[in-house]
């Protein structure tokens, strides 16, 4: 199958699982720059969503991603392309183009207000992210009120410390009075740094990201 249809197909199930959204009651939402999306985010969503018995994980590639905005990143449209090639086999993984659509700087808080005016009241919300990202949430915009809007599940990441994650886990509870959790999941030490070095080196990115998105890494001479 090519790759156009994929995308096609994807977006239908995009369709589909947006049109079952009031009855989805625990939502995690998985931001990313996902350039490229790879193995590391697709194992520690499906792991979270399983653990938390989600509805559903809701990936959303930034537009602008905020403490990268001084970096080259893909073209949005591809990193939206790659997550929902990425994504498509699994029917509890949706894509949102929430954040590409915006042509501001894509801050959580934003999205968090945004989508809580979209999904029904009772919806519980979970943000993903690496236990690096936690690190430095205190930079985060509006921490203090995005860490009230919604719950923060942290994946371990290789190079991380877990008691390091602990202690930054505890100190941010306290300071903010938040909800996060730590969830361990199959250390993978996969980056996409790692993918475009790769790349550009003429090294092989098989088995780091889902052969579809090999795939149209090579077809649109991307990282090179
Ligand atoms: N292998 C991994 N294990 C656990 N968490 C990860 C892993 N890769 C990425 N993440 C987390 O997924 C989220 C989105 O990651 P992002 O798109 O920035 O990928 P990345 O591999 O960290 O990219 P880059 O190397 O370009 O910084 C971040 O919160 C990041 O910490
Ligand atoms: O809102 C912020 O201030 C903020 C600062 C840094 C990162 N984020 C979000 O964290 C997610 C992972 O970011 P990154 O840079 O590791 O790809 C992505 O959804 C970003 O929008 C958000």
């Amino acid at each position: 199958m090519d790759i156009e249809t994929i995308i096609e197909q994807a977006e239908k199930k995009q369709k589909e699982i947006y049109d079952k959204k009031e009855k989805m009651e625990r939502i995690a939402l998985m931001g990313g720059t996902f350039d490229p999306i790879h193995h590391g985010h697709l194992v520690i969503a499906e792991q979270i969503r399983c653990e938390y018995h989600l509805d559903k994980v809701v990936f959303i590639p930034a537009g602008i991603p905020p403490h990268k905005s001084n970096l080259q990143v893909a073209d949005a449209k591809h990193r939206y392309f790659m997550t929902l090639l990425a994504t498509v086999t699994n029917p509890y993984f949706e894509v949102s183009k929430i954040e590409i659509e915006d042509d501001q700087v894509s801050y959580t808080i934003h999205t968090i207000k945004k989508l809580k005016k979209i999904y029904p009241e009772n919806t519980e919300l979970y943000f993903i992210t690496g236990a690096d990202a936690i690190c430095d949430l205190d930079t985060w915009k509006d921490v203090k009120e995005l860490l009230h809007l919604c719950n923060f599940i942290a994946a371990t990441r290789p190079g991380l410390e877990s008691p390091l994650i602990d202690e930054k886990i505890e100190e941010l509870q306290s300071k903010y009075e938040a909800k996060i959790r730590k969830m361990d999941v199959p250390a993978l030490a996969i980056s996409s740094t790692d993918i475009r070095r790769r790349r550009k080196a003429g090294q092989s990115i098989k088995y780091l990201v889902p052969e579809p998105v090999e795939y149209y890494i090579y077809k649109n001479g991307l990282y090179r």
